[in-house]
């Protein structure tokens, strides 16, 4: 296979029709789930030439580590519906590439077990005590950030699932997060009342830098500054959530100016090929992250299925910097980009 959408499509085979229904739907009229895609096609590349050097640095630094190429793997749930290795294999490959895996709260395998270099996402669970617990298996289980879900104040309406009536894991899967201190496994809930103040009792129950996800509103990125976040994702969730929010590429101009480079800001949706990357890192990202291209590497091949969606990225990256005349991701800038 050679290239994601090829692996999109071959995926199809190797999944149940509801599994995959799951994985590739979003909410209502999956408006958004299309805008992501569609947005990086509508800007242009305008490339300069004979100014690019035999070797190309992809790598880049994010949060005190250097990471291979600008591509984390970001939180999806359920990878063992995917493959019975599950997040095992996700992170096996993240760890080949050189790379991070964001685990997901709703994920299969115990966070204790995923291997590599690992940031925790999660969901604040209207149970503080749940969450708190959560957070600190994650930070003892050696993940290096937390990744707050700032788009859940309800779970998106996704039509796909309600036709199929997909609505809990086969038997002997479970989110093996979602366990409390006593072992029971507990139901995602959401916390609609979670509010910014709240931000101030997750630095109390752990250490580790913050990350928000599903930031789209400048105001809200400034905001996240005033309450010394690490980090932000710019994110629509997929558009599993709400639908008709704009297209994250179309977002992250105006996040990247307000943050003004305080701390890193990382982009997903829709990212299918290197000149999405190529975009987002010319308009100010540090690295994006992929969600559903991981989950179709899974499904045809496990690990190896993955490692193979990260090295066409890698491949491709390397090959459209030297077609950019650029040697290093810093040699990206706005200038190459028409709208
Ligand atoms: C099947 C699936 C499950 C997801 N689960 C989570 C999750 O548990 N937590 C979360 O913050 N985001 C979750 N997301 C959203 C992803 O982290 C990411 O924002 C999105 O998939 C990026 O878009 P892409 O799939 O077009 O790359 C999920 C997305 C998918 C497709
Ligand atoms: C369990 C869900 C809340 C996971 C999720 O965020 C998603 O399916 O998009």
């Amino acid at each position: 296979m050679i290239s994601l959408r090829e692996l999109e499509n071959e995926a199809r085979a190797h999944l149940a029709p509801e599994v995959h229904d799951l994985f590739a739907g979003g909410a209502d009229d999956e408006i958004t789930l299309r805008a992501n895609e569609s947005a990086f096609a509508r800007i242009g590349l305008v490339p300069r030439v004979l100014s690019g050097s035999a070797e190309r640095d992809l790598s880049t630094s994010l949060l005190g580590r250097t990471i291979a190429l600008p591509v984390v793997i970001a939180p999806t749930a359920f990878h063992r519906l995917a493959h019975p290795d599950g997040e095992i294999s996700t992170a096996r490959a993240a760890q080949a590439a050189g790379t991070i895996m964001i685990v997901s709260m709703a994920a299969t395998t115990p966070v204790e077990e995923i291997p590599g270099d690992t940031w925790f996402q999660f969901n604040v669970q209207p149970d503080r005590e749940l969450t708190r617990y959560q957070v600190q298996r994650a930070e003892k289980a050696g993940c290096r950030a937390l990744v707050l879900s700032v788009d859940v104040a309800a779970f998106g309406h996704r039509e796909r699932d309600l036709r199929n009536g997909f609505d809990h894991l086969p038997d002997g899967l479970v989110c093996e997060n979602m366990r409390d201190a006593a072992g029971v496994v507990r139901r995602i809930e959401f916390a609609p009342d979670l509010a910014w103040s709240d931000l101030a009792w997750i630095r109390e129950i752990s250490a580790l830098p913050l990350v928000l996800k599903g930031i789209t509103h400048p105001a809200d990125a400034r905001r996240a500054l005033d309450h010394g976040v690490d980090g932000l994702i710019v994110s629509n969730h997929g558009g599993r959530q709400l639908d008709s929010v704009a297209a994250t590429i179309d977002l992250l101009p105006d996040i990247t100016s307000a943050v003004g480079g305080r701390v890193p800001v990382l982009l997903d949706g829709g990212v299918r090929r290197s000149t999405d990357i190529v975009k987002a890192r010319a308009l100010g990202a540090t690295a994006v992250g992929i969600g559903r291209p991981v989950l179709w590497g899974l499904a045809i091949d496990g690990q190896r299925g993955v490692e193979r969606v990260l090295s066409l990225l890698r491949e491709e990256l390397d090959r459209a910097l030297a077609l950019c005349g650029a040697s290093s991701l810093d040699d990206l800038s706005e200038d190459l980009l028409r709208w």
